[in-house]
């Protein structure tokens, strides 16, 4: 990422030399492009993206904002908390002997990501098969990657045709924004296709509703100038503007938005789609967490403790029963929960009812299951999280399930419990 930023005019030459020079005398030269994005003490020491870093850069068609998500399983949380957030996916293997094998093994992180991210409502990716100048730019390296990712891809729900492939060498900067020079005559020997920014230019913005209330769930605060706040995050519906006031879910807090940034511009109003800073003035900071929702005071979200979810489970070893004590990931939000009741299991494709009341639900099923947060204590002081139905609202019905740091299963959330709607309706629902 740091290189393309370089290449496409977004960092400019100071900078680059500047962590050229300071990371070779940190011991960590090779981690010079990196130090564009990783910009902690922690993450330049440790040689690791920890946090989402965000950044944008235009090609010639498409404004593109960067979510520079964490690889290492240790940030898993930060990785769904970006992902949410996003479009499209662009993964990046390293094609060196072994490194992408380590990767693609079964618990490894290339598949978990992939899974991941299509759970997580990403439709378009792009493959980049990096470090081939680790492989002498070996043509038959890059097929057999391609090979091998193709089906794992189709089978995490990624449509070939949505799904593009592209060898890179980003050190290098080869075949990023241009495939030109001496290194990259050893790729043009059996390459001739698109650079990855050819494919960046070709991706489709998805379809954004507008005229959806507006949800934008919080993913950092900073605090702003005075006692006012900024808050990141990603609009998902509808439009906001300036001046207006959001509440903030859960809690009883309101907030009034002063200014907008998207991009590093400041807008009037921005809409459905925009990942945006917003800075919030009359607010009590006690109320806004990482995770919260902010909305309309009029049309808020709703909160829940209790719900139920249709949920496909991964490839997991032990199969999950009633009972089970699990953490939810909701966006932003992580909170510890438990699949409180195994409803039926489902057919995966149709939705339709195979079993009712199972006792266990196993790998790769399709299940509905009633999921209840844990508080500290009681179920009763669980702190709910603002939850919409997948019916209503995709981006705000979506969740992951996850136990003892492995994610176990995804799915949407249906309905809230009796008796917030009529359980009749439920049914039909
Ligand atoms: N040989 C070679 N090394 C590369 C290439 N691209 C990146 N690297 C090296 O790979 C290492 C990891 O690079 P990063 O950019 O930190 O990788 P990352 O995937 O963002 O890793 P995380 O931060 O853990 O998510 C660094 O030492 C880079 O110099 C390449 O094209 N060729």
């Amino acid at each position: 990422m740091g290189r393309l930023l370089y290449d496409l005019g977004r960092m400019d030459e100071r900078t680059r030399t500047a962590n050229e020079r300071n990371s070779s005398k940190a011991g960590k030269s090779s981690f010079s492009w990196a130090w564009g994005l990783d910009g902690t003490a922690e993450e330049r020491d440790r040689g690791i993206t920890m946090d989402i870093a965000l950044q944008t850069f235009s090609t010639s068609k498409r404004q593109i904002t960067v979510l520079d998500a964490p690889g290492h399983k240790e940030f898993i949380p930060n990785m769904i908390s970006g992902t949410s957030q996003a479009d499209c996916a662009l993964l990046v293997i390293d094609a060196s002997t072994g490194e992408f094998e380590a990767g693609f093994g079964r618990g490894g992180q290339t598949r978990e990501h992939l899974i991941l991210a299509r759970s997580l409502g990403v439709a378009q990716i792009i493959v980049a098969i990096n470090k081939l100048d680790q492989v002498q730019w070996e043509e038959d390296r890059y097929d057999e990657i391609c090979e091998l990712l193709r089906p794992f891809l189709v089978q995490s729900g990624f449509h070939p045709i949505k799904t593009n492939f592209v060898p890179v060498g980003a050190i290098l900067g080869v075949n990023l924004a241009k495939c030109e020079g001496d290194d990259a005559k050893k790729l043009l020997r059996w390459y001739h296709g698109p650079t990855l920014v050819d494919l960046l230019d070709k991706l489709e913005p998805p379809s954004r509703d507008i005229t959806a209330p507006v949800r934008i769930p919080v993913s950092n605060i900073f605090k702003g100038q005075g006692s006012g706040m900024s808050v990141a995050g990603r609009l998902l519906s509808g439009v906001v503007q300036v001046g207006e006031r959001l509440r903030i879910l859960p809690g009883d807090e309101t907030a009034v938005v002063k200014s907008i940034e998207v991009e590093e511009n400041n807008v009037p109003w921005a809409a459905a789609g925009s990942n945006l800073t917003l800075a919030l003035v009359s607010v009590d900071s006690i109320q806004l967490t990482i995770g919260s929702v902010l909305c309309p005071p009029t049309d808020p979200v709703p909160l829940a403790t209790i719900f139920t979810a249709r949920i496909i489970i991964f490839d997991i070893q032990v199969p999950i029963i009633s009972g089970a004590m699990v953490e939810l990931f909701h966006h932003s939000r992580d909170v510890p929960a438990t699949i409180s009741k195994l409803l039926a299991t489902l057919e995966r494709t149709s939705g339709k009812v195979l079993k009712c009341n199972p006792r266990v639900v196993a790998k790769a099923t399709s299940a509905k299951v009633q999921i209840t947060l844990r508080g500290t204590d009681t179920i009763s002081s669980a702190r709910p999280i603002p939850l919409e139905p997948y019916t209503v609202n995709k981006a705000m019905g979506r969740i992951l399930i996850r136990r003892e740091g492995q994610t176990i299963a995804a799915g949407s959330h249906l309905y809230l419990k009796p008796p917030f709607f009529m359980s009749q309706f439920l049914e039909q629902v």
